[in-house]
């Protein structure tokens, strides 16, 4: 396995899941083969497909061919497309940003209820420029982070309602950093939460979210 960040609590992403029901370690369990043994290794090709094509510049007369072998990738990926509840990307939490390509490969080194230690490297994918990652994958990780976090220990739906983030330092691209985030109060239906992600002793940003309980039935 690529990065292994700890197992998930049975409960703790009960309530998260709109596609299946989490309810229990069978299923939590079963989430975390979908794909198999090896595919930790998929998603790192496919994180490393991601970054050197955006580092990339072909010559001209390749680009055909490099589109071509893409499409062949993608027509035979599409042959195998499932319904969003059943898919392995994204459930697997026990990969960094649970092996999906959209998020920051975050590995979550503590859980608690109210509180989640991280580390995370941006990559060449997340530059924004001059070595910074690109400021809108910060509200990204931020959510994925807090909303979990929200979410979690048996708690039931929440969705965002909004992010605030701060940028404090540039977020360097290619270093480890930390990230704490602390589930801080809940009012009734509304769950604030709090994060800062650090460059050794720097906090590079920090967000504060309001992650508000759906109703029953409501989408
Ligand atoms: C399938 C298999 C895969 C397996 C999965 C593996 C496990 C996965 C593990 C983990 C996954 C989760 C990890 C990620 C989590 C990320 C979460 C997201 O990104 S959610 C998407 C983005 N957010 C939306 O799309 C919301 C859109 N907006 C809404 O739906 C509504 O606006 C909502 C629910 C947020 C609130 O609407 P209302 O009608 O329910 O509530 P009202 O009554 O208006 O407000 C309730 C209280 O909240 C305040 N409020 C609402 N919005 C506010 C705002 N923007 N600012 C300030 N206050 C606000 C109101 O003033 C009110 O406060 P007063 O009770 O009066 O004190």
């Amino acid at each position: 396995m690529e990065n292994s960040a700890r197992e998930a609590s049975p409960d703790e992403e009960a309530s998260t899941d709109h596609g299946a029901q989490t309810d229990s370690w069978a299923h939590l369990g079963a989430m975390m083969k979908r794909g198999g043994s090896d595919y930790p290794k998929l998603v790192a090709q496919m994180r490393r497909v991601q970054d050197s094509f955006v580092a990339a510049h072909l010559p001209a007369v390749l680009v055909p061919e490099f589109a071509e072998q893409l499409g062949e990738l993608a027509d035979r990926l599409a042959e195998y497309e499932v319904g969003e509840s059943a898919r392995p990307a994204g459930s697997r939490l026990d990969l960094p940003g649970r092996g999906h390509p959209f998020l920051l490969p975050h590995i979550v080194d503590q859980w608690s209820d109210t509180r989640v230690e991280a580390r995370v490297t941006f990559t060449p994918f997340h530059l924004g420029g001059n070595g910074a990652a690109h400021g809108g994958s910060l509200p990204l990780l931020f959510d994925e982070v807090l909303g979990r976090l929200a979410n979690s220990s048996g708690r039931s739906i929440a969705r965002t309602a909004y992010i605030h983030v701060n940028y404090r330092h540039i977020t360097p691209v290619g270093k480890q950093l930390r990230l704490e985030a602390t589930l801080d109060r809940e009012e009734g239906r509304k769950r604030y939460a709090s994060g800062r992600l650090l460059d050794g002793d720097v906090v590079v940003s920090d967000a504060e979210g309001l992650f508000v309980e759906l109703r029953p039935g409501q989408p």
